[in-house]
């Protein structure tokens, strides 16, 4: 009782809020690492010999580990039984040392001759690298959600995961907007180099970090993570599977997301060979859908809260998707004008539906199967973020070279995008789908969160 009544670590606004921070600094660190290879695929191609199917490989090769070896499952299980600190340090120390080994062998291994499995060897490191990179981030990805309803439970917890992911934002557009610039005045990789300094930063953040949070554990004494809320158990997938709403959601997640990540990884390539866009500043333009979410996932996330229509916005935000890839799929519109307002829109769409999508998935499922809930959905939605670009550079190489400029090749887009014009139909079916099983099965996702 006298407990209850002391003021803990997370009552204090600004100490929850500076929690906060320090993780979503580890996070932004993560998605710049995710998102900095790909404007570079050009310079890839000319610099170190990357064809496209390489590229594709590397590029699915985040979530290679994740599905094939079911890493993000195990990470539920890990966090569940060590707790956000240990499981936190874990994850970015992977992501550290995922970085370290693409870094070295896109530098110390770029004139190597042989191939491993038909793969030329500083391709196969560097996927197995950013495979590594890839564990680390989608498990640091589960645990900072779990460590943001820990801090922030009967207090501000759906706008922390909204500024989280926005922040998160923050570092994916940098990305995009400074690879081909740095990589132009000093080194390819220095990009790369560049983010495993912020994930050192980071990993540094994440022991800060730990020190609030043993804090914090001690003074609600008994350890949150080992109470029956949000742990990862086998009895609890098997209820999961069984909801109609999660194949809905998780499906949804599958296809909205293939087709938002793999396309902005070949954006920049798209903007400067179909539209002519100057390459210094197309990877700004491929990455402004991450900043439009940055500035309006919380705003959508804040219309969802008060007037609910989470299914709704879910439909508006797949039918957008298809305008805009079915847009960049015609060959005879090729004016830069209409490319950029396309990204916009893109950014719209990519802020709707994960405001609409994540906080969806708390009024599907009771808070001790959340955390498998989205440990599961990550799981799937990595399906995709797998095949989807290892489909798209092996179609590019295939079908789409269209001829050769100083030393790469130039290709014709018109393919990849009538395959994510085709996933965003997909995507708008099952939100389509998800909104009648919201009717029959009574989620409540039309409704509003505040009332
Ligand atoms: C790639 C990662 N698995 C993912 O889906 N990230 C989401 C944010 C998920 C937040 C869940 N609370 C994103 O939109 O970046």
């Amino acid at each position: 009782m006298k407990e209850q009544n002391l003021k803990k670590l997370n009552d204090s606004r600004a100490i929850r809020w500076g929690a906060l921070a320090i993780v979503a600094f580890t996070m932004m660190a993560a998605y710049y690492v995710n998102d900095v290879v790909a404007p570079l695929k050009t310079m890839l191609e000319t610099d170190l010999k990357w064809d496209s199917s390489e590229f594709g490989l590397f590029t699915g090769a985040y979530s290679f580990l994740n599905v094939f070896f079911l890493m993000l499952i195990w990470g539920g299980l890990i966090l569940d039984r060590f707790g956000i600190r240990f499981t936190g340090k874990l994850a970015t120390i992977l992501m550290v040392l995922g970085t370290g080994l693409e870094y070295y062998a896109m530098t110390g291994m770029a004139d190597a001759t042989g191939t491993i499995w038909g793969y030329k060897v500083s391709v196969f490191v560097a996927s197995a690298g950013y495979s590594v990179f890839g564990v680390g981030a989608e498990v640091a990805g589960i645990t900072v959600t779990k460590m943001i309803a820990k801090w922030f439970r009967g207090k501000e917890m759906a706008t922390a995961m909204g500024v989280q992911v926005a922040l998160a934002r923050v570092g994916s557009q940098a990305a995009y907007a400074v690879a081909i610039p740095m990589a132009r005045a000093y080194e390819i990789t220095t990009p790369v180099l560049v983010g495993l300094i912020c994930l050192i930063g980071g990993l540094i953040a994440f022991f800060a970090f730990s020190v609030l949070d043993k804090k914090l554990d001690r003074q609600i004494e008994a350890e949150v993570d080992n109470s029956p809320e949000e742990k990862f158990s086998f009895k609890d997938v098997a209820k999961i599977l069984s909801n109609p709403g999660f194949w809905l959601i998780a499906l949804l997640c599958v296809l909205f997301y293939s087709c938002v990540f793999p396309f902005q990884k070949f954006a920049s390539e798209l903007m400067i060979s179909k539209y002519g866009i100057d390459e210094s500043v197309a990877g700004f333009f491929a990455g402004l859908p991450a900043l439009g979410a940055l500035f309006l996932t919380p705003v959508f996330g804040g219309m969802v809260d008060k007037r609910g229509k989470a299914a709704s916005i879910m439909m508006l935000g797949a039918a957008m998707l298809i305008a805009v890839h079915c847009i960049y799929a015609l060959p005879f519109i090729t004016s830069s004008w209409i490319a950029i307002v396309l990204m916009i829109v893109l950014g719209i769409a990519f802020s709707l539906v994960p405001s609409a999508m994540w906080p969806s998935v708390a009024k599907i499922f009771p808070a001790h199967q959340l955390g498998t809930a989205y440990a599961l959905i990550f799981f799937i939605q990595n399906i995709g973020l797998w095949g989807i670009p290892t489909l798209i550079g092996i179609v590019l190489d295939k079908y789409c070279v269209v001829g050769k400029a100083n030393g790469a090749n130039l290709y014709d887009y018109t393919l990849p995008m009538c395959i994510f014009t085709g996933i965003a139909v997909l995507s708008l079916i099952i939100a389509f789908a998800l909104k009648v099983a919201d009717k029959k099965f009574g989620y409540k996702l039309e409704e509003a969160n505040i009332k």
